[in-house]
């Protein structure tokens, strides 16, 4: 089969899903990619495609007379244009994601960054799914009073074999909120009343926690236990989200999390089996799976084929979201990237590494202020402010928001000693703040290779041919090789295995600094950075000066207008590259 614009992938080989009595589907950290991945036809299924999965499981889940639960553990805002470039941010999206037939959902740390978003969020999103919008630990304040800002605990009966579930959701211990939100540690929540009435409930099958949290997360563990000493047997199933990896976790023999990677890439499958035995001692069988996002994908776990996969509301999004995106004028040219600049497939340092080319070429071009623009500054951007790779070839209005879409602001800090300043750098990376600096990189932040790269590049089929059933060599590119709990044949698709470089948590432009300035260095300097880490940066001049003279509030805008890196960066590509992609 030859790949063709409707199944650029063929002859992959797949692992296929083992169902249960329960089943579960799950999405997180969508960042706004809703229609999908333009540039990489391994997870390029769009929300129509997966509105037509969804369908097709929950007909394979009735066939069988078994029960599917379709969840979704947050951060569907902020990191592509569909979701961005709209005024308000997220007002497309607000008004087509709930087409999807979500049973259980939560909010993430991305929905709570900016005032209006949440608002909105809390407006739209919430009221639409009548109790099934799940935020056990965060609170809004709308009229001068916190309320809750969705249901606690949502309590629901399965379709087929009537399992009764009770889900909680529950965000990360997250501090950078707007203040119209707060945001209380599952540790004090799980002491509260409401939670206690809900865990004492005897008429419960299953418990879910759905959390837009590391499954690794502590805060994690203190819900689980809190559950555990009421029930110690009942099978708890949680769901996580955040740090954008797929992680598979066995709590105990009755409790199992998942965590379904990043950026519309990957559903999660996961099945139970045995639920139904009314034996104390009764084991559980667990199954996942994380199933790449493209339609050969979803047509191969659903028995489906070109003809047969699309359903007809699905096949309206799809058209509706190449609408929205022309009116966003998402694909509006702005030049064009000369080579592939990655964030971690190359390692820090090389010249196809995106952080050293900000570093080097693009922050000490456009980080400047007309009236001290003979000053030498050094201007600091946290590595997690960037998001996603640049393809080689066309830079369109849309990937601007998908390599840097953060609103963050450049401020700075006059005329700070060489002394003090030289050093922050080396602060920032032993800084253990906890929230300013994830870690992009799906292996979570731990590097699979330290040594030098090896060939990254798309391995051909002469070089990797596994055997179909039919006889037919198997396609098999890079991606996800994922090791988890349960072993390495967790992926339904299998793949080479990507190389990952560590990253460090802040990166450093240097500018107007004079030739000799590492014999002659200049006394002062002027300390230029993100609002994003303007704590940290007070925090560190504080701490290397020996006393308390910094406060954020000290800080002033260093640029003039709209100087996001969104829009520095589209500056950048206009006036650097060329026009004309060939
Ligand atoms: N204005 C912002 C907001 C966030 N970040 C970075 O994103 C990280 C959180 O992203 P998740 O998808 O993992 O929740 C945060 O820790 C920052 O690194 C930012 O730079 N600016
Ligand atoms: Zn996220
Ligand atoms: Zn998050």
């Amino acid at each position: 089969i030859q790949p063709s614009a409707r199944n650029p992938l063929p002859n992959q080989q797949f692992r296929d899903l083992k169902w249960g009595q329960l089943n579960f589907l799950h999405t997180t950290d969508n960042h706004g990619w809703h229609a999908g991945h333009l540039q990489e036809p391994q997870y390029s299924a769009d929300l129509g495609d997966y509105i037509s999965f969804v369908s097709h499981m929950r007909r394979i889940a009735d066939e069988k007379n078994v029960d599917l639960v379709v969840v979704d553990t947050g951060d569907r805002a902020e990191g592509n244009g569909l979701w961005d470039a709209s005024d308000p941010m997220g007002n497309y999206t607000r008004n087509f994601y709930h087409q999807v037939d979500v049973d259980v959902l939560t909010n993430g740390n991305h929905e709570l960054y900016n005032g209006t978003t949440a608002t909105n969020e809390f407006l739209e999103m919430v009221p639409y799914y009548e109790g099934r919008y799940v935020a056990s630990n965060v609170d809004i304040n709308m009229t001068g009073e916190w309320e809750p800002f969705a249901n606690r605990s949502h309590k629901f009966t399965t379709k087929n074999l009537g399992l009764r579930v009770t889900s909680f959701g529950f965000l990360f211990n997250f501090t950078g909120n707007f203040y119209n939100t707060n945001v209380k540690p599952a540790s004090i929540v799980i002491k509260e009343d409401w939670f206690h009435d809900a865990i004492n409930d005897q008429d419960v099958d299953l418990f879910m926690i759905i959390g837009h949290i590391d499954i690794e997360d502590l805060e994690l563990g203190h819900v689980l236990a809190a559950i555990r000493k009421v029930h110690p047997t009942i099978p708890v199933q949680i769901f996580g989200g955040h740090s954008h990896i797929r992680n598979f976790k066995k709590y105990d023999e009755k409790s199992t999390a998942l965590e379904s990677g990043r950026y519309f890439e990957t559903v999660g499958f996961l099945s139970i089996d045995g639920l139904l035995s009314k034996a104390k001692d009764a084991s559980l069988g667990f199954f996942r799976r994380y199933i790449d996002a493209n339609r050969a994908g979803y047509q191969h776990h659903t028995s489906t084929n070109e003809e047969t996969f699309d359903t007809l509301q699905g096949l309206n999004l799809t058209a509706k979201l190449t609408q929205y995106r022309a009116e966003l004028g998402l694909d509006r040219l702005i030049g064009c990237a000369p080579q592939d600049y990655t964030l971690s497939k190359d390692p820090y340092g090389s010249p196809n590494n995106w952080y050293t080319f900000l570093e080097k070429t693009v922050l000490p071009k456009v980080v400047a202020n007309e009236e001290r623009l003979g000053v030498p500054r050094i201007i600091f951007i946290n590595t997690g402010s960037q998001r996603f790779d640049v393809f080689k070839g066309a830079f369109t209005y849309d990937t601007s928001f998908i390599v840097s879409p953060f609103t963050s602001r450049f401020r700075f800090a006059q005329d700070v000693p060489w002394v003090h300043a030289s050093q922050l750098r080396d602060y920032f990376e032993d800084d253990a703040n906890p929230y300013s600096y994830p870690t992009l990189n799906p292996l979570h932040g731990e590097a699979n290779h330290p040594l030098p790269p090896v060939s990254n590049h798309i391995y051909t089929q002469a070089q990797n041919q596994h055997p179909l059933a039919n006889g037919r060599p198997a396609t098999v590119i890079p991606g996800y090789t994922t090791s988890d709990d349960f072993g390495t044949d967790g992926d339904d698709t299998v793949h080479s295995e990507i190389i990952w470089y560590p990253s460090p948590k802040v990166i450093q432009g240097i500018a107007s600094f004079p030739e000799d300035w590492e014999v002659n260095p200049p006394e002062t300097v002027d300390v230029v950075f993100m609002d994003f880490i303007g704590w940290n940066v007070a925090a560190g001049l504080n701490e290397i000066a020996g006393r308390e003279e910094w406060r954020v509030t000290d800080f002033k805008p260093y640029m003039e207008g709209e100087d996001t890196m969104t829009k520095l960066l589209l500056e950048y590509v206009r006036d650097e590259w060329k026009h004309d992609c060939v």
